[in-house]
């Protein structure tokens, strides 16, 4: 099932300035239990896409529905079916415990009574923070603060949750805390929509991934299939021995070269498969003896540094 659905989305900031087209014409849909990440290198436009669905920002053009509802048209309406967890500790009232923040949240969002108090209860020990109630929440470390702050978005039980980098300036195991937290509110059927950097964590949980880059969608596809592609491409090349000059200068133009065990290993990315034939003909040609080749093993950094920084089509 659709839960959210961005057509032709554009938001330009105007400052005295200069004009910065944040994001250029960005479309995506999110399902009902998966975990979407919107990942990019920064300024890529996350935020302000995220902030676009909030309805913080107000897009140039665009069309964004939730749950089916319109956005702009019924606000209030759509905005009731998503919560989210923005950068920053602005989320969370340090003078007040765990439990008061909870409470103060939930009043504030119109929650009360039976819900509120059964709520609690569950998203405090979905967050395990249930030995920590009575702590302040300025006392409690950086992740505890953030799975409050989690634990707060968490309260109206919406269908969709947006969360912008969720796991920016925590220690692995506050990260993989959080990781596990977003993979069991998927499992429990909700849309987790994530921006992040943190490629570990989009490569642990993400079920889809759109790669944004100033502004435009470069890839925007099934996690497993953006590594399958690469995979399928990235290729190592033993050859026996060690060419000489001109023969590695050669080798050289298609990719990494070094040595080992007294042979040549090539590292080569290709566009196209047929052109691993060719560079073997080449091979042939030039007396190089073919020794080993198999693929690169392949993370999703991998896949993001060709896609973005090299800007590698897949
Ligand atoms: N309020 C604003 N006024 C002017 N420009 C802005 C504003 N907010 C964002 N921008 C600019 O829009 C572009 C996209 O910013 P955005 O914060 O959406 O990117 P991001 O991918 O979330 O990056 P980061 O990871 O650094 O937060 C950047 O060039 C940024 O400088």
């Amino acid at each position: 099932m659709e839960t959210l659905k961005v057509k032709n989305l554009k938001k330009i900031y105007k400052t005295k300035k200069k004009v910065i087209e944040a994001v250029k014409n960005i479309s995506f849909s999110t399902y009902k239990g998966e975990i979407f990440a919107i990942l990019g290198p920064n300024g890529a436009g996350k935020t302000t896409t995220i902030k676009s669905i909030l309805r913080l920002v107000i897009p140039e053009d665009g069309e964004i529905s939730v749950m089916g509802i319109n956005l702009k048209k019924h606000p209030k309406k759509a905005l009731e079916n998503m919560s989210a967890v923005l950068e920053g500790n602005r989320n969370i009232h340090w003078r007040l415990t765990v439990m008061e923040n909870l409470k103060y949240f939930g009043y504030i969002r119109g929650l009360g009574g039976k819900y509120l108090k059964n709520r609690i209860n569950e998203v405090i020990e979905l967050v395990e923070l249930s030995h920590k109630k009575k702590e302040l929440a300025g006392k409690l470390s950086r992740g505890m603060q953030q799975r409050l702050a989690i634990a707060i978005a968490l309260l109206p039980d919406t269908p969709i949750v947006l969360l912008d980098e969720p796991t920016l300036g925590l220690d692995v195991e506050s990260t993989i805390k959080v990781r596990e937290i977003l993979k069991k509110l998927s499992e429990n059927g909700k849309t987790v929509l994530l921006s992040s950097h943190d490629m570990h964590l989009v490569e642990s949980i993400a079920d889809r991934v759109m790669i944004i880059n100033d502004g435009k969608i470069v890839a925007y596809d099934k996690k497993d299939n953006l590594l399958n592609a690469f995979r399928k491409k990235a290729y190592k090349i033993t050859i026996t021995g060690i060419p000489d000059k001109n023969k590695l200068s050669y080798l050289q133009m298609y990719g990494n070269v070094y040595h080992e065990d007294g042979d040549t290993t090539l590292e080569i990315q290709l566009e196209d498969i047929k052109e691993l034939y060719e560079i073997f003909d080449k091979f042939k040609e030039m007396e190089l003896e073919l020794k080993h080749l198999e693929s690169i093993m392949v993370n999703f950094e991998k896949v993001f540094v060709s896609l973005v920084q090299r800007g590698k089509n897949l």
